[in-house]
């Protein structure tokens, strides 16, 4: 079992840069490069960094559908033994092979969920100077970030996105907004914050069903999420007059443990599977969950995150709320035992979803390969303190050779 030193701290200056993917950018945006949709979606031409390479741009074939599996929560909760084990089944297949799945009868009020599309709408048609008073700050999940100009130098996304975390002190959500954008913005609060609750109960019963299918039992991992310390993220995909050539959402695979995604009735979801990207039709009975990075982990690799990306449209704009369940800071991400075997080896050293969250925040922009390279930093990082603390003195160096 590798254990990780609490070496991965961004401010260390040993860590070398991740050798693949895209490092986040520290420089700030030239001044002429602000995202205000109101004005750059009436221009003819879009801006050259929101203009992703060849392999990447959006291809009409990408709207032929995947089929997920559609699982009703409550035949799982009844407790009816056939029923769990036919619904573990079919979520547990799903899971080994593109990881995504929907969710019905899900228990989240219908009413909350329209109120909740509706505060989005009244907060991303606020003037821009508006919404930057929850502005992101550099490093930081949270706030309010205008197609993360500034963040990244190019391949920008096409959209807006107002990101806040969820963890069970009580209205963090509510307080969150009051405190952010001021009083007149606690509706939005109540609102929010009566959403996380519902999409953090609703994660806990989905782990009891990935429990079941893993064979470690209801609580075998809804116990690690009980305290979890979420991201709730509002995106905003304004309509684009070159929708061919630009992306709302780039590939990527979540870092995250398990998301779950409500998408408006525009549609923009798509899905790597069997090399093809496949369109998900929304349904807005239903709720698209997906497995994350820190869960294959967990799974030891058994169930997959995997890659899909949203698409922008140049008739209306586009509406998606993503709850991203994730541990508690410090929770050491280790698979269960039984999961673990001569011929399952571990896949991924320990980590803390802690590290993860600032490797994405501060280091690397998620893509297609966050985990792997998340894990080459991890050692790249162990090897350096090795040679460091070697200049310092023999005793530190035989502590951390002894865990290579
Ligand atoms: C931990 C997170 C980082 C991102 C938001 C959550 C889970 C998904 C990640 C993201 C959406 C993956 C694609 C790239 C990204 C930069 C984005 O387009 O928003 C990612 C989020 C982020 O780093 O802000
Ligand atoms: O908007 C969507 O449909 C997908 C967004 C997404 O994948 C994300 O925010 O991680
Ligand atoms: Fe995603």
């Amino acid at each position: 079992m590798v254990h990780m030193p609490s070496c991965f701290k961004p401010e260390s200056p040993q860590a070398p840069p991740p050798s693949s993917g895209e490092l986040i950018t520290k420089r700030p945006p030239p001044p002429s490069l602000v995202f205000d949709a109101s004005i750059l979606s009436h221009e003819l031409n879009i801006p050259s960094q929101f203009i992703w390479p060849e392999e990447d741009k959006p291809t009409p074939d990408a709207s032929e559908e995947l089929h997920l599996p559609l699982i009703d929560l409550q035949d799982f909760l009844s407790g009816n033994p056939t029923a769990m084990s036919d619904v573990s089944r079919i979520v547990g297949d799903a899971c080994e092979r593109h990881g995504f799945f929907q969710v019905i009868n899900h228990g989240v009020d219908h009413e909350l969920l329209r109120v909740a599309l509706l505060c989005m709408d009244s907060f991303f048609s606020m003037p821009l100077k508006d919404k930057q008073k929850a502005q992101r700050l550099a490093g930081e999940c949270c706030g309010y970030a205008s197609s993360f100009t500034g963040r990244f130098s190019s391949k920008l996304p096409w959209k807006e996105t107002l990101s806040f975390r969820f963890s069970l002190s009580p209205n963090v959500v509510h307080d969150y907004f009051l405190q952010t954008l001021g009083h007149e913005f606690r509706h939005f609060g109540d609102v929010y914050q009566r959403y996380c609750e519902a999409m953090s109960k609703l994660s806990l019963e989905i782990m009891e069903v990935l429990g079941v299918s893993l064979g470690v039992g209801k609580r075998g991992f809804r116990d690690f999420f009980e305290r979890n310390d979420s991201i709730m993220r509002l995106n905003y995909y304004p309509l684009c007059q070159r929708p061919d050539q630009t992306l709302g959402t780039g590939p990527h695979c979540d870092p995250t443990s398990l998301t779950i995604l409500h998408q408006d009735h525009v549609g923009g979801l798509q899905v790597l599977s069997d090399g093809k990207w496949r369109t998900i039709r929304p349904n807005p009975n239903a709720f698209v969950v997906n497995i994350g990075d820190t869960f294959m982990a967990l799974s030891n690799g058994r169930y997959k995150s995997c890659l899909h990306r949203a698409v922008v449209n140049s008739d209306e704009t586009r509406k998606s709320l993503a709850f991203f369940l994730c541990p508690e800071m410090s929770k050491i991400v280790r698979p269960p035992c039984s999961l673990v075997d001569s011929e399952h080896p571990r896949v991924y050293p320990d980590f803390t979803w802690s590290a993860l969250l600032e490797f994405t925040q501060k280091h690397y922009r998620a893509d297609t390969k966050t985990l792997d390279a998340f894990a080459e930093w991890l050692l790249k990082s162990q090897k350096v303190i090795i040679i460091s603390s070697i200049e310092n003195g023999t005793v530190f160096v035989f502590v951390f050779l002894f865990f290579l």
